[in-house]
């Protein structure tokens, strides 16, 4: 089954022809020397072939990059109406939503948790008709809640979770052997893949669905002054005081972000592009750190996969050390499965954005740049950038596809890549093989 229309280019996004009027660049404000000297590493030597280490896929570097090569190659050759339903993806069908305002995509949270606390006991005297002195009759209080995570598919990020939880308190205990009930546990739905971290040290992960953490242990109820009675002491005036809760402050963060992520500098139009090809409302604008928090969008396919792509705030020369935004969003980048480098082709040597890039996540994470990845040369629509694609074209010897995020074009080929792509990095996890495409 086939819903795009063969042959016609997907124009997704806004397609007004407006004249964009060129944008400051950020990079080229920075010291290159500083920062390449402290590494061992330059940014040229990211760019040249050599054995990888850390892909997810398990598939060295050099395999991927062919069969993504090849895989763009025939994808030139292949008509779209021949493409299998796995690498359609479909046009928007609903509009986007009239929401003030874009939320943007949580996956970390430091949460406090704390247990309920258990009902007091009491402390009562039976009194009867006829019988004035009938003995303690004070109950136990209930106990309080627990508060627990469980991991359910359906939910993406953290944004429902607050910073302080409080599991209820359990009931007192009441006259006449009345025992307070014991509180609900507060069960709290967190996505697929959670992981709960005490003090730097990961204490539970929630990869499969169904799957619980008790966080905070709710306190026992008090004993009601029944309890104390013994043959000595046929009328104890006692009674516990309930339990308190369990008190942790954990980090919660999500394994996995999203399938894709978009890399690149500030103004490259990562938040575009992601706008382009999904339903996601990342603010654009023509000057640099526009996205300071990663946003997220689904791309759906004709064959009912669902793709997450993560738009990340940009990063510049230095971002290891704590440049332009920081190195904090780049732990944003180490959840995604692969990568997709922007980069602004109407720029003078757009090359060097990508050495850039890939420089700065090998200085962060070790084989992080590694991940399946490929280039997207952005902004084709502008003056310079096809005699720029050219020289790109020499230098970089990656999987690489030109399209104009603002116009909507060439935005087909490029899904289809990422979900190659994707289907790469986790056929080692799930054993799915491959559809071949039709020769
Ligand atoms: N002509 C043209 N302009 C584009 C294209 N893609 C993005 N732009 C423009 O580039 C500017 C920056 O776009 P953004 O999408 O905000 O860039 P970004 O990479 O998300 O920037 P940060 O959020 O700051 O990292 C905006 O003015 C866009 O309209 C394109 O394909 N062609
Ligand atoms: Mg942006």
């Amino acid at each position: 089954m086939s819903v795009v229309a063969p042959n016609l280019p997907l124009c997704c996004g806004r397609l007004t022809r407006a004249v964009w009027r060129g944008q400051v660049s950020v990079f080229r404000h920075c010291s290159r020397e500083t920062n390449t000297a402290q590494g061992n590493i330059s940014p040229k030597d990211i760019l040249r072939p050599y054995k990888a280490t850390g892909s997810t896929s398990g598939l060295s570097r050099e395999e991927w990059l062919d069969k993504s090569k090849e895989f763009l190659k025939g994808l030139r050759e292949c008509p779209l109406s021949e493409l299998p339903d796995k690498y359609i993806a479909l046009r928007r069908s609903k509009s986007r939503a009239h929401a003030p305002k874009s939320t943007h995509f949580l996956d970390y949270q430091r949460v406090r948790v704390v247990g309920g606390d258990g009902g007091d006991g009491c402390i009562s005297f039976l009194s009867t008709f006829g019988k004035e002195f009938a003995g303690p009759d004070g109950a136990d209080g209930g106990n309080g809640g627990h508060v627990v995570f469980k991991a359910v598919m359906g939910l993406r990020d953290l944004g429902h979770i607050s910073s302080y939880i409080q599991g209820d308190k359990g009931e007192g205990g009441g006259n006449r052997d009345c025992h307070g009930a014991n509180a609900k546990d507060l069960v709290i739905q967190v996505p697929l893949g959670t992981v709960f971290k005490l003090e730097g040290r990961v204490v539970a992960n929630l990869e499969e669905e169904g799957a619980m953490f008790v966080a905070a242990r709710g306190g026992a109820g008090g004993k009601g002054n029944v309890f104390f009675t013994t043959p000595v002491d046929q009328a104890p005036r006692v009674a516990e005081f309930g339990g308190k809760g369990e008190s942790f402050c954990y980090e919660v963060e999500l394994r996995t972000m999203a399938d894709v992520g978009l890399i690149g500098f500030p103004n490259a139009g990562k938040s575009t592009l992601l706008r382009a090809i999904s339903r996601a409302r990342p603010k654009v604008a023509s000057y640099p750190f526009t996205t300071l928090n990663p946003h997220v969008g689904m791309i759906h396919y004709a064959d009912h996969h669902q793709m997450a792509v993560a738009d990340i705030p940009g990063l510049i020369e230095g971002a290891h050390c704590n440049h332009g935004l920081g190195f904090t969003f780049l732990r944003h980048i180490e959840r995604c499965n692969c990568l997709l480098y922007v980069i602004d082709t109407s720029q003078p040597r757009p090359w060097e954005q990508l050495e850039v890039l890939m420089y700065e996540l090998e200085q962060y994470q070790e084989g992080l740049s590694l991940r399946p990845h490929a280039v997207v040369a952005n902004k084709m629509d502008l003056p310079d950038a096809q005699e720029n694609l050219e020289k790109v074209r020499t230098h970089i010897d990656l999987p690489l596809v030109p399209v104009s995020a603002k116009m909507g074009e060439q935005l087909v080929p490029l899904m289809a890549l990422l979900r190659f792509l994707v289907d790469h990095s986790v056929t080692n996890h799930t054993g799915v093989s491959q559809t071949p495409l039709p020769t």
